[in-house]
């Protein structure tokens, strides 16, 4: 579903990636781990079409990112730190707007469903974004992504700032994302959400992914007694 192939991307003298091969498949959840810097907004960023690679490739349903943006980027949702919503309009407004864009049109009892299957707090629906902590806005970002029919979903750092009940809350929704086949590719510092969440985890250094394993063969302190390990080279 999502394929990067030899992807390399260079700014100048700076390598942020080198050659990466990476795969995740319908219903995986690959969690990319690794210090600052290391190259995984990049990687999200080639996969989107944010930015062209150096080299090698980035595929979504076997569809070059690079030669067909437009065609990529219909099966795709991605989810940043901070959704961006319009401030001015409700959750359930946002919601409409963002799924018309994305050629995706329902009655209105189908898009509070969907709030509501994201766990978004009924009376909250209809109230302006700025009043929306973080956690909400993430749940409005999922439910854009239900919407659009995404088969796949890229995610920078979703949990970030989130408060333990919402992070877990998230993570649920990525758990029923990926029983309906979607592949998730997420980035993330919180080792313990990877582990928990995810299906494979992957540590990238310096723009090379040096370790990948799968989340059921280790434990919690392994990973992170893997994860440190990888990070004193
Ligand atoms: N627009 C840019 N111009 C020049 N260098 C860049 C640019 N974007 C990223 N880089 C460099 O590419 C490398 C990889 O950056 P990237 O943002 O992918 O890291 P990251 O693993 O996502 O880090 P973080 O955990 O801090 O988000 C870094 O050395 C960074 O300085």
């Amino acid at each position: 579903m999502l394929e990067a192939i030899q992807l390399r991307k260079e700014y100048g003298s700076n390598v942020a990636l080198k050659g990466l091969d990476l795969k995740v498949g319908a219903g995986e959840i690959y969690c990319m781990l690794g210090a600052n810097g290391a190259g995984k907004t990049t990687t999200v960023n080639c996969f989107l079409g944010f930015i062209q690679p150096t080299g090698g490739q980035a595929l979504i349903n076997g569809i070059d990112v690079q030669q067909q943006p437009l065609e990529t980027k219909k099966c795709i949702a991605y989810i940043p730190e901070n959704v961006m919503l319009y401030r001015n309009m409700t959750g359930l407004e946002n919601l409409r707007y963002f799924s018309k864009l994305g050629g995706h049109d329902y009655d209105e009892a189908k898009y509070r469903s969907l709030l509501d299957e994201c766990g978004l707090q009924r009376e909250a629906v209809e109230q302006n974004i700025d009043g929306y902590s973080k956690g909400m806005r993430q749940k409005v970002g999922i439910a854009i992504a239900l919407a659009k029919q995404a088969r796949a979903i890229l995610l920078d750092e979703p949990t970030s700032g989130l408060d333990p009940k919402s992070s877990n809350e998230f993570s649920e929704l990525l758990l029923d994302l990926k029983s309906t086949g979607v592949a998730i590719l997420m980035v993330t510092h919180d080792l313990f959400r990877a582990k928990q969440t995810g299906t494979r985890l992957g540590i990238m250094r310096r723009g090379e992914l040096v370790r990948e394993m799968n989340s059921d063969q280790v434990s919690h302190a392994e990973v992170e007694q893997i994860y440190l390990e990888e990070m004193k080279y």
